[in-house]
């Protein structure tokens, strides 16, 4: 018998309540996989059975695609010829809104500003403005096409969370090179009214302004709807917040759905307590609905789940716990690409597609091993964003053409392979200052004289630049005997290429991504070290899209999404979780980086594979929160296995597992009496556990170290993050070098 689950409808005692909730607004926290559409779409049948006028029912959904798919289901299962109510985004709404409060003389009428490039020009035009005294390097710097999308994301970011420029700009902690972002963006404002246009967060944004500060507006859009029903609710920004609130009156009964523990769009202006603490802040008392159990997958992974969730504070407390009759999952840790290697063989010898598996990554710049890997292995794969290919990555097309130079000398006569080797990092300095330059460098071979027309206007700083980059491509033929990455990192090393990727990034994570990603291909290098050559052709491989391929995704990429098969690659600290010496975690965003691994994980159907980097690369954190092996253990239990006494490390948190499901399926009452679970010795905490957010190596002047390719040195300074130092060292064949003491490949001998 499965009390939980006998109804007619086939829905759960916990989908039936919320379907047949009486009165007052109700927040729904429905785990991942829960049939939130499911449910919503009957309890939409339901007030329309109850007499409820469908013109009084609006349902919001967070992006167009769920709102199609949530109308698809409505119409399907609805009575012929019944009328519904509405399915909107937000940014529909906002739209409608904005049209009325023009219409009635609120809002003076402005154009949406719809193509990408008139959104450039805008921010150009905005940032050209705002920096009209600066130098000519910074303004360079300003206009670099990433910094200009970061400002574009400043100005949306301002609006979204409604609130000054100089206030976002503490609160997000941009750089003193991005002070511009504050006047820019009421540049951006004044450009926009002037010229009669707004931009898509101008669609929430204009209306609400609006709306609070006129209350005779409110009393004509207040008033229409007998229910608001919100999807993905712990997704919401400020200004939906606040728009919601607006348009539910006093009288609408609010309906808030989501899970704050997949709340993960922080940097788009969503929080956790969007539906904790401020829903009640906003509407007061509200009746709790839980939807616990989850459609997608077994206890395994719904036991993984709860313990890597648990070590959040900010949360709702609620279990996920698997339903009776989802499929088993299998729970598998592994290092390095042999692990994900393999577990793909084995799917596709089990008859199982490519198209059922993924690869989940925390940022783009991790998936270059991945694809790296899988083209060595020829295994076919598709990326969420296909500009992510390895080889259409402009830094990554650079670093080739630097190996390239170094085994075809003539290239230093190309203009073309050398402005992108001038382009990639960057010198600051304007692109078609940059071509006339390298034209001269192709004919001549030689540094220009110092008054040549070519140098002229540029600042001392700039020429130190170019004529550095210009030595060491002259330096490259050399090198040509050295393994390529001892010569990738003699690249990086000469030019700074780390600073200058962080100082060229307009977000500091943005900065950790291309210094990661030189990180990557060094290690990539590494491994194909017996065979140069095939490492330059796999960088410049012309790969496209398999359809029928592995997909590698981000977290971000995969929110709602499921796969049989979901590998989650690159769970080492600092990766995922994701920080820095520059960008160290703070416990709100160790908390955020942890909902993005739950959300991870939860994607997964039969089988979840956990993948970290071997070799000095500290496991993440998160691997050893999630217990793998005693949600293995327990799940074994409950298949049947003779298993009586298990020292499990949350004991009691497990116990109130079994006893749930026990509840919910007779087959399993016995479970939580026959089991007994016994509290096991936490083991010697494992170092990334130990560690602070940043790893300390108590690195000390003196220290007799080896660098994989530097050789033997002695640590001569130790400076910085005392958790994180950066170490000068003198090499006894490659001189004196500063590096970061974590992310050198460097042993201390003894
Ligand atoms: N009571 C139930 N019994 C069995 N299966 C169910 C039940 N409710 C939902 N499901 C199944 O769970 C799966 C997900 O349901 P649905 O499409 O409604 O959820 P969703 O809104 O897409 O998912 P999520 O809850 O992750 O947002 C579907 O295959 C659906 O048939």
């Amino acid at each position: 018998m499965l009390p939980d689950r006998a109804s007619a409808d086939g829905l759960t005692a916990e989908q039936r309540a919320v379907v047949g909730h009486r009165q007052g607004h109700a927040r729904v926290a429905a785990v991942a996989g829960a049939g939130k559409t499911t449910t919503l779409v009957k309890r939409v049948l339901h007030l329309l059975a109850n007499g409820e006028n469908p013109r009084r029912i609006l349902v919001l959904m967070f992006n167009r695609a769920a709102r199609d798919d949530f109308r698809a289901k409505l119409t399907r299962e609805a009575p012929p010829n019944v009328a519904l109510p509405e399915v909107r985004t937000f940014h529909s709404i906002g739209h409608r809104l904005t049209q009325s409060l023009t219409r009635w003389g609120y809002l003076p009428p402005r154009q949406l500003l719809q193509a990408d490039w008139q959104r450039e020009r805008l921010l150009r035009q905005a940032v050209m403005q705002s920096l009209e005294s600066a130098d000519g390097e910074t303004r360079e710097a300003a206009l670099d096409a990433d910094r200009l999308e970061a400002f574009g994301q400043f100005c949306d970011l301002v609006k979204a969370e409604v609130a000054t420029p100089a206030e976002l700009f503490e609160k997000l902690g941009y750089t003193a090179s991005e002070r511009h972002f504050i006047d820019a963006f009421e540049v951006v404002e004044s450009l926009l009214e002037s010229a009669g246009q707004m931009t898509y967060a101008d669609l929430l944004h204009r209306p609400l302004r609006c709306l609070e500060s006129h209350a005779d507006a409110r009393r004509r859009v207040e008033g229409f709807l007998g229910h608001v029903i919100v999807d993905e609710y712990q997704d919401i920004n400020e200004a939906q917040l606040r728009l919601l609130k607006i348009l539910a009156g006093r009288q609408a009964q609010v309906m808030a759905v989501g899970d704050a523990n997949q709340c993960i769009y922080e940097w788009r202006g969503a929080r956790p307590d969007a539906m904790l603490a401020r829903f009640d802040g906003l509407f007061g008392n509200a009746s709790e609905y839980p939807l616990s159990y989850t459609f997608r997958h077994g206890h395994a992974l719904a036991l993984a789940a709860n313990h890597a969730i648990r070590h959040n504070r900010q949360r709702w407390d609620q279990l996920c716990l698997a339903a009776p009759g989802n499929p088993l999952t299998e729970l598998q840790t592994g290092v390095g690409a042999s692990a994900l290697l393999e577990t793909l063989q084995r799917w596709h010898a089990n008859g199982r597609h490519s198209d059922e598996a993924c690869v989940l990554v925390r940022s783009w710049s991790l998936s270059v091993s991945v694809q790296l890997q899988l083209l060595r292995a020829g295994v076919p794969f598709r990326l969420a964003q296909e500009e992510r290919f390895v080889f259409r990555l402009p830094l990554v097309q650079a670093l080739a053409g630097y190996l390239q130079l170094a085994r075809e000398p003539q290239r230093l006569h190309d203009p073309a392979h050398l402005a992108l080797l001038f382009s990639q990092p960057t010198t600051f300095v304007a692109q078609e200052r940059v071509r006339r330059l390298v034209d001269e460098l192709a004919r001549t071979q030689h540094w220009p004289a110092r008054d040549a027309s070519v140098l002229a206007g540029l600042k001392p700083g700039q020429r130190r630049h170019l004529k550095r980059r210009w030595q060491l491509l002259c330096e490259l033929p050399k090198l040509a005997s050295w393994p390529p990455a001892k010569l990738l990192e003699h690249v990086v090393d000469a030019i700074d290429a780390e600073k200058i990727l962080r100082r060229s990034a307009a977000r500091r994570e943005k900065g950790d991504d291309d210094v990661r990603l030189l990180d990557v291909l060094i290690e990539q290098a590494g491994e194909l070290a017996s065979d140069p050559e095939a490492f330059i052709e796999l960088l410049r491989n012309p790969v496209e899209n398999r359809p029928d391929g592995v997909l590698i995704s981000t977290v971000h990429g995969a929110k709602g999404l499921e796969w049989p098969l979901v590998a989650v690659w690159g769970l080492n600290e600092e990766d995922f979780p994701h920080f820095s010496r520059d960008n160290p975690l703070s416990p709100e965003r160790l908390e955020e980086e942890r909902r993005l691994y739950y959300v991870a994980i939860t994607r997964a159907r039969e089988r979840l594979l956990l993948v970290q980097d071997g070799g000095d690369h500290r496991p993440s954190r998160f691997l050893d929160e999630t217990a793998v092996e005693d949600c293995s253990r327990i799940d074994r239990a409950i298949r049947g296995g003779r298993e009586t006494g298990v020292a499990v490390r949350e004991p009691e948190m497990i116990g109130t597992y079994l006893e749930r499901i026990g509840q919910a399926c007779a087959d399993l009452e016995h479970l939580g009496r026959s089991l007994t679970l016994h509290a096991r010795q936490p083991e010697a905490p494992s170092p990334a556990a130990a560690a602070e957010p940043v790893g300390v190596a108590p690195w000390r002047v003196g220290d007799r170290v080896r660098h994989a390719s530097f050789g033997d040195g002695e640590v001569l300074v130790v400076e910085g993050n005392a958790a994180n130092p950066v170490i000068d060292v003198r090499f006894v064949s490659a001189g004196r070098r500063r590096l970061i003491a974590s992310r050198a490949p460097l042993t201390k001998l003894s």
